[in-house]
């Protein structure tokens, strides 16, 4: 069984990509399980460069194959903000309620149709000779109007998805990991992973 750090604080991520990848042999260890506690500055101007920021870093660290993810929403309406920032975006220390009624205000009274957005997730796996790849999901819905649901964490509440007619904090979380973000972008890693025998 091959066993890979993911380089993340966020647990509702940790827990996410454990039940996504139960079906395949690999097993997922958190940072906190190795002992590493650290910020990691995410400086990057795309999702692609900061998840390759987090995996190399915590490579650099331990020498072990480490997978990072860096994720957000991006809205239509606010050109595609928060994006990148989207775990930043009403301050480092908000928490996910406070980001959900300021992106809800920054959209009050736009109609409907107009609250396109969609989830982003790009994996980055970097391997001990120092080699690394990128795979990318997006999940497309629009933003309603308040929230709803309490499975999930972040963004979940407010991200409609008109195929199942709920939130994706509404859907169990098998259901979810179908038609996520991160679902697809960890499918597309595991293909990319068994394409080089690991
Ligand atoms: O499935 C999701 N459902 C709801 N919200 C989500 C999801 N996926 C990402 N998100 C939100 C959470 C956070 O506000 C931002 C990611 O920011 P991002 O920097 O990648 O993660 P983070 O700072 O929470 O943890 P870390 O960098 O340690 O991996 O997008
Ligand atoms: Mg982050």
């Amino acid at each position: 069984m091959k066993k890979f750090i993911v380089a993340t604080k966020n647990k509702g991520k940790i827990n996410e990509i454990s039940e996504i990848l139960k079906d395949f042999p690999y097993e997922v260890l958190s940072m906190e399980s190795v002992g590493i506690n650290l910020d990691i500055e995410e400086t990057g101007s795309t999702f692609e460069e900061n998840a390759l920021i987090k995996a190399r870093e915590i490579n650099r660290i331990t020498g072990e194959i480490v997978m990072a993810d860096d994720s957000g929403l991006e809205v239509d309406f606010l050109n595609g903000a928060p994006g990148i920032y989207s775990a930043r975006f009403a301050g480092e220390n908000a928490t996910d309620e406070e980001k959900n009624k300021k992106l809800l205000n920054m959209l009050n009274d736009v109609p409907f149709d107009k609250r396109g957005a969609r989830f982003v997730c790009v994996i980055a796996v970097v391997f001990p000779d120092g080699t690394s790849f990128t795979v990318k999901g997006t999940c497309e819905g629009y933003i309603s109007h308040e929230p709803k649901g309490a499975n999930g964490f972040g963004y979940d509440p407010i991200f409609y998805v008109p195929e199942y007619q709920m939130t994706t904090a509404q859907m169990a979380s098998e259901m979810k990991h179908m038609i996520s973000h991160r679902g697809k972008a960890l499918r597309l890693m595991v293909n990319e992973l068994q394409k080089r025998y690991i």
